[in-house]
């Protein structure tokens, strides 16, 4: 018998196709050494093409899930990716208020296709509920514009936009600057707590099949804070796992196909 590895829970949705939610954040905490486990807030029928469908749960079956976990096997880190509706994100902040394990926030709003993966109506529980329990707030930059109405253009307002997602109170922003067009050669991502700063910066790899980047950084954060790593420490080693996973992206189906999880491993 050897003894059981860090346990990392996840709260998301599934992807049919594979390529995130769910199932990214299970094989990303594979690939880096810990325990995964799952709570299933919606289901989606989802492809390299986009999201043909959403089922979500009900708040008792994603409340049922959490506490089957925490009261028998327990939790070193918790990730949120998409939760859907204003309902399951109050269900999930409750929750997560309840746990004394970091969490990483990934306040998922639509896919890649843009497909919405959020109510409209849920961005207040968002910002009122969900962001102030985080250890670590990971918006894309289209997620900073809708939670804060900060439009990121340069790395200046990439500092405006962490300091208004610091301002609904997670401890610490890492604001992702991939969709940024300004920097050509470079993904860059801003890691703040309001005092320290730090800039993460990788070659930007010039790959379309980068499905899934978002769930994969949040779930490798939150692997190495199981790991006992410090949040800049989980952070620099996420972004050098996605980066790796996205340079070996491959092509899967018509569309944008997936990070590869396993590139430490071919
Ligand atoms: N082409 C690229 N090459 C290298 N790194 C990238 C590229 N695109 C995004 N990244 C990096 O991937 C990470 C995820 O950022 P991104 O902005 O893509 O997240 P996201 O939009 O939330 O993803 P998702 O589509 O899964 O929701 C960040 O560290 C970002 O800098
Ligand atoms: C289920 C799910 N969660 C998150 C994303 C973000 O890309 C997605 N496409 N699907």
């Amino acid at each position: 018998m050897s003894t059981a590895p860090p346990l990392c829970l996840t709260v998301a949705g599934s992807d049919s196709g594979g390529g995130a939610g769910i199932q990214a954040d299970l094989k990303t905490m594979l690939a880096l050494g810990v325990h995964g486990m799952s709570v299933v807030t919606a289901v989606t029928a989802q492809n390299s093409l986009g999201v043909r469908g959403v089922w979500e749960l009900p708040a008792d079956a994603v409340t049922a899930q959490y506490r089957a976990v925490v009261d028998d096997i327990g939790v070193q880190a918790v990730k949120t990716g998409m939760l859907s509706s204003a309902v399951l994100v109050e269900t999930v902040a409750a929750l997560l208020a309840d746990t004394r394990a970091p969490a990483v926030v990934d306040p998922v709003g639509v896919s890649k296709h843009g497909d919405a993966l959020l109510a409209a109506s849920a961005l207040e529980a968002v910002r009122k509920e969900l962001l102030p329990r985080a250890t670590v707030a990971t918006p894309n930059l289209d997620e900073v514009a809708q939670l804060t109405g900060v439009v990121v253009e340069t790395e200046d307002d990439m500092r405006r936009a962490a300091d208004a997602i610091l301002g609904h109170g997670p401890r610490w922003a890492l604001i992702k600057g991939g969709h940024l067009a300004a920097h050509g050669h470079e993904a860059v991502d801003l890691l703040t707590d309001g005092t320290e700063e730090r800039w993460l910066r990788a070659r930007r790899h010039d790959n379309r099949h980068t499905h899934g980047t978002g769930c994969t950084l949040a779930s490798a954060i939150a692997a190495g804070l199981a790991r006992g790593l410090t949040v800049p420490e989980a952070v620099t080693a996420a972004k050098e796992y996605v980066t790796g996973a996205i340079a070996a992206g491959f092509a899967l189906g018509g569309g944008i196909g997936p990070v590869d999880h396993a590139w430490q491993w071919r």
